[in-house]
């Protein structure tokens, strides 16, 4: 039998890498290992050059990033040190070893003023400091190797970490109503399902050299929802697994003033990545219903 593969992720308690390493366990031809601070922070480049040398991976897939949306437009430095300075040192480290690096990035790198689903050809033009950042960071993982498999998902939600559904279920056991944006257009997509194609993805670009598996990718859940249509499945489903349900109140952004602007359509077009490695995720009603499910019996188990 051949020696498992070694992936290094980046972050440790991230929802994508609580993830991987939930679906990794099925796979024994992959050995994961998951790095994050303060052993290899991506605001220190020497401590993520030294993360990667040392663990001589055949693979990276880099995760973790500074997520906050709103706290980066207060916060810019931090978010480009992490977004950008460290996937830099990433994906240098990758090239000086000659590996492959999968790197996640968002659709908040649009700025939502197309009518449809965005392509990988489209524009970009981010509204934020998050965007921006991660930006910068897809250009600087792209200049430092053609050995990179850029993934752009949005809208992530999932058992781990923090997320819109997980807020949702928490504050609706105190809470009987909320006011949730509707004016807002995306793929919620399940870091389960982000989680099981990148190790598809991963195993293809190790054992295939093309070019065409390569570059710019959206990927995201089949079907798309508003943020209030996504609070309400998520409150349907609750409720039919015996969980806290609430009822929603439609709302334009405006009446929802937030620090940063979010786009009004980052609906991704995922047909090049279905063509390219023969990879799409399932529709997003069956993801959050089974996350939904997970959560809401976890919830019932330790009461
Ligand atoms: N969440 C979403 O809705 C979306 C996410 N993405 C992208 O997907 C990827 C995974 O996101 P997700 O799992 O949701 O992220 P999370 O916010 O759940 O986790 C982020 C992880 O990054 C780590 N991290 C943050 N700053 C640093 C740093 N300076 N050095 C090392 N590690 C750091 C955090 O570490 P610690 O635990 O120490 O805080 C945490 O483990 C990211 O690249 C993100 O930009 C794309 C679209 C949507
Ligand atoms: C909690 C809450 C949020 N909202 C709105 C605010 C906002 O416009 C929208 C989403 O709120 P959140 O702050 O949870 O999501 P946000 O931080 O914008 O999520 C983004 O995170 C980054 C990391 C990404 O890359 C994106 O793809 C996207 O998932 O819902 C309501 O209208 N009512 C509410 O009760």
């Amino acid at each position: 039998m051949t020696a498992p593969k070694r992936y290094l992720v980046t972050g440790l308690q991230g929802q994508v890498v609580q993830s991987l390493i939930e679906r990794a366990a099925g796979h024994v031809d992959v050995e994961l290992i998951a790095a994050g601070r303060p052993e290899l922070d991506l605001s220190r480049p020497e401590s993520v050059q030294s993360a990667v040398f040392s663990a001589k991976p055949d693979l990276i897939i880099s995760a973790a990033a500074y997520t906050a949306v709103d706290q980066a437009e207060s916060d810019e430095s931090a978010a480009f040190a992490a977004n950008a300075q460290g996937p830099d040192a990433l994906a240098k480290a990758a090239a000086r070893l000659g590996i492959p690096i999968v790197h996640l990035s968002t659709d908040y790198v649009f700025d939502g003023s197309k009518a449809t689903p965005y392509t990988e050809l489209d524009p970009v033009a981010p509204l934020g400091v998050y965007g921006r950042s991660k930006l910068e960071g897809e250009y600087a993982v792209a200049s430092a190797t053609d050995n990179h498999v850029i993934l752009r998902t949005a809208w992530v939600y999932g058992p781990f970490g923090k997320n819109f559904l997980k807020t949702m279920l928490k504050a609706a056991e105190s809470r009987a109503q909320f006011n949730v944006v509707d004016d807002q257009n995306g793929n919620p997509t399940s870091s389960i399902d982000i989680a099981d194609a990148l190790l598809a993805i991963s195993r293809n670009i190790i054992s295939l050299p093309d070019s065409a598996l390569r570059g710019v990718f959206h990927m995201t859940a089949k079907g798309e929802a508003t943020w209030a249509d996504f609070a309400r499945e998520i409150f349907k489903t609750s409720l039919a697994n015996g969980g806290p349900s609430a009822h929603v109140t439609s709302i334009p952004s405006s009446a929802y003033p937030t620090p940063a602007r979010r786009p009004a359509n980052s609906r991704l077009d995922c047909g090049k990545l279905e063509r390219a490695h023969s990879i799409s995720l399932p529709d997003w009603h069956l993801s959050t219903a089974s996350t939904v499910a997970r959560l809401v019996d976890v919830t019932r188990l330790t009461r």
